[in-house]
């Protein structure tokens, strides 16, 4: 479903130019979740912005469903197919736009009718009632606010999802829920997840496979029954170790 081939990322120009991620690679099938680890630093986020569309300036080849990304411009049929929810709801939603303009905007954007029905959906779908829907950020909790995120990027109908720590930025309590709320939307819209987190527990319940990265390369590709340590083989390996103690 998604395709990462020898994918290059950098930031600056020579002679300053650093190179965030080298020549990665990896393969998410449809319906998978794949998990990012690694030590901070190590390039997790910018794999994700890159696929997003967030920074043009990579080498290498990112392919959704066999299309290949352009990393010349934006491409408005591979930015509907890839959706990305942030850390931060509290940044990530403007103060002064309701949820209903939130919706709104993003359904019209992509060309939907039914407008009304639709946001009444998708609030229903991340476990928002109707009360919600003409609510600011500035009167919603943390979660309900990630709620919000997660439905703006489920309007614009993707298949795949890029999650970048979504809720490290949360009460604990409220991590769960949200954790559990991605779940169930990956089973009901088949979606993938491409996720990165430094938790190794948010990654071994949520992910099928992980990468563990280090200084822009992937060393290991592991999975999540071998993260568990439940696999036959179960080795729990140097790499990743060092990647949970390296936060
Ligand atoms: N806008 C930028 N300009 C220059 N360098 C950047 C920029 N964004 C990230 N970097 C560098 O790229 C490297 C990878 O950063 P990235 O945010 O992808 O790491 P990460 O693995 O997601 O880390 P963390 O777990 O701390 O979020 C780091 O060395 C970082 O300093």
């Amino acid at each position: 479903m998604l395709r990462v081939e020898d994918l290059t990322i950098w930031f600056g120009q020579p002679p300053d130019r650093i190179d965030a991620v080298r020549g990665v690679g990896f393969d998410i099938a449809a319906g998978e979740s794949f998990g990012l680890v690694g030590e901070s630093g190590s390039g997790k986020s910018t794999i994700l912005r890159a696929v997003a569309g967030l920074n043009p300036n990579w080498s290498g080849r990112i392919e959704v469903d066999g299309r290949p990304l352009r990393a010349d411009r934006r491409d408005r049929a591979f930015f509907k197919t890839v959706q990305m929810v942030f850390q931060d709801p509290y940044a990530s939603l403007h103060p002064r736009h309701s949820v209903d303009a939130v919706l709104g905007e993003t359904l019209r954007l992509q060309g939907m009718d039914r407008i009304d029905s639709r946001i009444q959906k998708l609030l229903d779908d991340v476990g928002l009632g109707r009360g919600f829907r003409f609510r600011y950020p500035h009167q919603l909790s943390g979660g309900q606010r990630q709620r919000v995120a997660i439905a703006r990027a489920l309007a614009a109908e993707p298949r795949l999802l890029l999650l970048d720590e979504p809720t490290s930025a949360l009460d604990v309590s409220v991590q769960a829920e949200i954790l559990n709320l991605l779940a169930d939307l990956r089973a009901e819209h088949g979606l993938t997840y491409l996720l990165v987190s430094h938790d190794l527990a948010v990654i071994a319940h949520m992910c099928d496979r992980l990468a563990v990265m280090q200084q822009g390369r992937i060393v290991e590709i592991l999975s999540a029954a071998q993260l568990r340590g439940d696999a036959a083989e179960a080795p729990y390996s140097r790499h990743l170790i060092a990647a949970s103690l390296g936060r």
